[in-house]
C-alpha cells in the first residue's frame, strides 16, 4: 500500500514540475500542445480507460445518467462508506446514492470498475433556450483497458435493466401531464408528474365479465409479447379506443389498465399542444411501459371544420382534425406551425416516431365515436374498440358486491328478477348507480330498494319517450365549455369548436347504433 502512495506522490511531483516548466518556458499555444501530448502519453501508458456519463447530453437528459444513479442506489451493489440518502417526492422508498464527488467500486462478471460522481458549479450562464441546472453533474466510470469489451458489451445494459427494475419496485407510478404547454423544465422535460394513486382496478370495474377478461388477456399478451412483436416486425405498442356515454367508466378503465400492468400514465392535453412537432417532442419524452391517454378526443380538436382547417380559419389557432394535412403542415403548419392535424396525430400514434421507446399503449376516449374521423378508426390504428355501456345486470352485481358487500345469491329471488328486468330498460350509468349506493351504504336493504325505485322511474320515463340524453347533452356541453373557455388567443378556435354541438341528427343515429 505504501508503495502505491509513493508512486502516486512521485507521479504528481513529476506532473507539477512538468507544468511549472511549461508555464515558465513555453508560449500558451506550445503549452497547450505539450499538455495534449502529455495526456496522450499518459492515456497510452495508463492501464485504465474512462467514460464520462453527463446528466445532460447537449440539450437532452441523458437516460444513462439516471439509470446509473438508480443502479448505484441499490444497496446490493453499493460498497462505499459514504452514501447520500434520498426519498423522492414520488417515491415511497428511501434510496442510497453516491455523494457528490465520491467514488465506489462495483464488480460485474469478475471485473471491478470504479464509479465517481462528479459535481461542479456551472460557469456563468451561457445562452440557452431554456434554463439549465446550476450544477453540472456526471458519473465517470473507470475500467481496466483489458475489461473494456465486457463493460461496453454487457455491463451498461445490465445497469439499464437493473435501473428499470429498481424503479418499478421502489417508485410509485406517475401520472404525467403536459399542462405547462410546450415549455420545458430545467432538465428538459415537457411533462409534469404527480404520484398516480387511482384505486380503480379490474376488480372494481363494473362491466360485462366476459368483455373484461378479454381486455385483461389482451393487455397481458401485450405486456408479455416482446418476442412476438419482434418476430412479426411490428412496433411494440397497442391502441385502445374507449367510447360510450359519460359516467360509464372510461377513465376508470384507464386507471385499471395502469394498475393492472404497473405502467405510468401520460395524460396528453391536446389543447395545450400547438404544433405537430411539439406533439412529436412530447412523444419522444415518454418512457416505455406507459399508457398515453387522450381523453375526450372529439372535444380536444376540431372535427367539423374540415374545409376550413387548412388555413386555421383565418389566422387563429385551431387544432384541426382533418384527414389531409393543411398545406405545409406536415411538421407544424404554414402559419408558423400553429395547428395540429389528424396526420400529425396519426404519426404520433402510428408513424415511425411512435416507435421511439417501446411497450406503450395509446388510449383515446370519446363520448361520440361517430364524430371521429374514419381515418382514426380504420383497422390497425386503434387495435381494440371498447364500448363502455350503460349498467347491465352483471355489472350491477359487481357494484353491489363492491359497495354493499352483496355476494351471488344474497339478493332475494324476486328482487333479483325485478332488477334484471328493469336494468336494461332504465339505461342508468354505473356512475349514477354508484352514487345511489354510496348514499345509502350504511343500510344495504334500503340501498337496493332505492336503487330499484330509481331504475323503475328511469325505465318508465324511457318507455314514455322522454329524452334521457338531455342530462348527457348538458354534461357534454359543460365539457366542451371547459375546453373552449379561457385563453384569449384560443377564442377563434373556441368558436369553431362550438359548431360541433350542432350535430344532433348525427347523435341520434349513433344512439340507435349503441342501442
Ligand atoms: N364501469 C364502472 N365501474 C365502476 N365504477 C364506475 C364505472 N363507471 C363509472 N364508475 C364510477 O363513476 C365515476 C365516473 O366514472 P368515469 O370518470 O370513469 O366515467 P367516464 O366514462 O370516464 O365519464 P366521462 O365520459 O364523463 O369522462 C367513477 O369515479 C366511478 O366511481
Ligand atoms: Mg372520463
Amino acid at each position: 500500500m505504501n508503495e502505491f502512495w509513493t508512486t502516486l506522490a512521485s507521479v504528481m511531483g513529476v506532473w507539477a514540475f512538468f507544468q511549472s516548466i511549461l508555464h515558465a518556458v513555453f508560449p500558451p499555444e506550445l503549452r497547450f500542445a505539450s499538455l495534449k501530448l502529455f495526456h496522450r502519453l499518459f492515456n497510452w501508458v495508463s492501464s485504465y480507460c474512462y467514460y464520462d456519463i453527463t446528466e445532460i447530453d447537449g440539450v437532452n437528459t441523458n437516460e444513462l445518467y439516471n439509470a446509473v444513479q438508480l443502479y448505484l442506489s441499490s444497496s446490493a451493489s453499493i460498497t462505499g462508506n459514504r452514501l447520500s440518502l434520498t426519498r423522492g417526492l414520488n417515491s415511497s422508498a428511501i434510496t442510497f446514492g453516491l455523494s457528490n464527488n465520491d467514488r465506489l467500486f462495483d464488480s460485474f462478471k469478475g471485473v471491478t470498475v470504479l464509479w465517481e460522481h462528479i459535481v461542479t458549479q456551472r460557469q456563468a450562464q451561457t445562452f440557452s433556450w431554456r434554463p439549465l441546472p446550476e450544477e453540472k453533474r456526471g458519473f465517470t466510470l473507470r475500467v481496466k483497458k483489458k475489461d473494456k469489451a465486457v463493460i461496453l458489451g454487457s455491463y451498461l445494459d445490465f445497469v439499464m435493466e437493473k435501473a428499470v427494475e429498481i424503479r418499478r419496485n421502489n417508485q410509485d407510478r406517475l401520472l404525467y401531464t403536459n399542462s405547462r404547454g410546450g415549455s420545458l423544465d430545467s432538465r428538459g422535460h415537457p411533462w409534469e408528474s404527480v404520484p398516480f394513486k387511482h384505486p380503480s382496478t379490474f376488480e372494481t370495474l363494473a362491466m360485462d365479465p366476459v368483455k373484461k377478461s378479454e381486455i385483461m388477456a389482451d393487455l397481458k399478451d401485450f405486456a408479455n409479447g416482446e418476442s412476438f412483436y419482434q418476430k412479426t416486425g411490428r412496433a411494440w405498442k397497442r391502441g385502445y379506443l374507449l367510447y360510450g356515454p359519460p359516467g360509464t367508466g372510461k377513465s376508470s378503465m384507464i386507471a385499471a389498465m395502469a394498475n393492472f400492468l404497473g405502467y405510468d400514465i401520460y395524460d396528453l392535453e391536446l389543447t395545450e399542444v400547438h404544433t405537430n412537432s411539439e406533439l412529436r417532442k412530447l412523444l419522444m419524452k415518454t418512457s416505455s411501459k406507459s399508457i398515453i391517454v387522450i381523453e375526450d378526443i372529439d372535444c380536444s380538436i376540431n372535427l367539423t371544420n374540415r374545409k376550413k382547417s387548412g388555413n386555421s380559419g383565418g389566422g387563429g389557432r385551431s387544432n384541426s382534425f382533418d384527414g389531409a394535412p393543411p398545406p405545409g403542415s406536415g411538421n407544424g403548419g404554414e402559419d408558423g406551425g400553429n395547428s395540429i392535424t389528424l396526420s400529425g396525430l396519426l404519426n404520433f400514434t402510428d408513424g415511425l416516431w411512435s416507435c421511439c421507446g417501446s411497450e406503450r399503449i395509446f388510449v383515446f376516449t370519446t363520448n361520440h365515436i361517430e364524430k371521429l374521423d374514419p381515418a382514426l378508426l380504420r383497422s390497425g390504428r386503434m387495435d381494440m374498440h371498447i364500448f363502455m355501456s350503460y349498467c347491465s345486470f352483471p355489472s350491477l352485481k359487481i357494484l353491489l358486491k363492491n359497495y354493499l358487500g352483496y355476494e351471488d345469491g344474497d339478493l332475494e329471488k324476486d328482487l333479483e328478477t325485478e332488477l334484471k328486468e328493469v336494468m336494461d330498460k332504465a339505461e342508468m350509468t354505473p356512475a349514477d348507480i354508484s352514487e345511489l349506493l354510496i348514499k345509502n351504504r350504511r343500510d344495504k336493504v334500503r340501498a337496493v330498494w332505492e336503487l330499484l325505485e330509481a331504475l323503475r322511474a328511469k325505465a318508465e320515463k324511457k318507455s314514455r319517450g322522454v329524452n334521457s340524453t338531455v342530462a348527457e347533452e348538458e354534461e357534454e356541453q359543460e365539457k366542451r365549455a371547459l375546453v373552449e373557455s379561457p385563453k384569449e388567443e384560443d377564442e377563434e378556435a373556441a368558436f369553431s369548436k362550438c359548431d360541433q354541438i350542432n350535430n344532433a341528427d348525427h347523435n341520434d343515429e349513433v344512439e340507435e347504433k349503441i342501442k
